[in-house]
């Protein structure tokens, strides 16, 4: 059996750092040598880790990752809301460090999405019309939501066009009918919820709704914590959760 994996925790004392933390402290295959949060510095707190793992905050992912290269440490992060130059940042140093990053680290989701490549490779050409709307806790920093971009991401590809360039995110005013190529984009804030997300095609009489929905952030750390495991003694690259997952069940029953 491999030795436990160091572990250091960047924005440890948020929501999912602290998640993470409580699900590493109980898991024999890891040891929690580092938690680090705003203010500190992961060139000094990183130094004995085998793994990082990062929900923190895009504008904190520059100095992370330049840390981590120096430091020679691999990187898994699930922060979203990154801009195109910091997703830049993250493919750059992905050249020599390996990392995992994932908008959405439940593995319902993942199937969501596949699920969502499916309806849209039949109904998008059969003149359905898609919208995505995420529902997240009020105190959610940004929108739409990584995983709400990484579905759209999806069905532009379906569509050969940018999703960007189809996005309509919420609709206001006169704003006449719709159009057949619009993606709407709806993001509800409110209480304490943990992240729900479904995606919508209609057409004249029928609808389709395909939703996850999370009731505990377990599910993301579960699956954080296995992309810390998978991604261990890996090459560098920028890696997906589809490259952790696999592109088969692994059950077969
Ligand atoms: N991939 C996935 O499966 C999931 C991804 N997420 C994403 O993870 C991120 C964090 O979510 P959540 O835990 O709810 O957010 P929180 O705000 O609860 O936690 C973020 C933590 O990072 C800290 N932080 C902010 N800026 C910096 C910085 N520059 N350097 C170091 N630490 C910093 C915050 O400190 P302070 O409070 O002082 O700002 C806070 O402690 C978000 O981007 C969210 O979208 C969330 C859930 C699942
Ligand atoms: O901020 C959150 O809470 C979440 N953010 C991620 C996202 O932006 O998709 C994942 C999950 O929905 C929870």
């Amino acid at each position: 059996m491999n030795s436990p994996i160091q572990l250091g925790v960047f924005g440890a004392k948020g929501k999912m750092g602290q998640e993470i933390v409580r699900l590493a402290s109980s898991d024999p295959r890891f040891t929690v040598v580092a938690q680090l949060d705003r203010g500190d510095d992961p060139l000094r707190g990183f130094v004995s880790c085998d793994v990082i793992i990062d929900f923190s905050h895009p504008s904190a992912t520059a100095s992370l990752v330049e840390a981590c290269v120096a430091l020679d440490k691999a990187l898994v992060s699930g922060t979203t809301g990154h801009t195109s130059e910091e997703k830049a940042t993250i493919r750059d140093a992905a050249q020599k460090i390996p990392i995992l990053h994932a908008p959405n680290f439940s593995l319902g989701v993942m199937v969501l999405g596949r699920l969502v490549q499916e309806a849209a490779r039949w109904l998008l050409g059969e003149g359905y019309e898609v919208e995505i709307v995420e529902l997240h806790h009020r105190n959610k920093l940004d929108a739409p939501s990584g995983t709400a971009c990484r579905l759209a991401e999806m069905i532009g590809q379906s569509m050969q066009r940018q999703w960007q360039e189809m996005a309509r995110f919420g609709r206001a005013g006169q704003t006449g009918p719709r159009s057949k190529e619009e993606l709407g984009m709806h993001s509800l804030r409110g209480g304490d919820v943990i992240g729900e997300h479904t995606v919508l095609f209609l057409t004249e009489g029928e609808r389709l709704e395909l939703s996850h929905k999370a009731w505990s952030r377990a599910a993301f750390a579960s699956g954080a914590l296995k992309g810390a495991l998978w991604i261990r003694n890996r090459p560098a690259g920028l890696y997906s959760i589809e490259d952790m997952l696999g592109s088969q069940p692994k059950s077969s029953f």
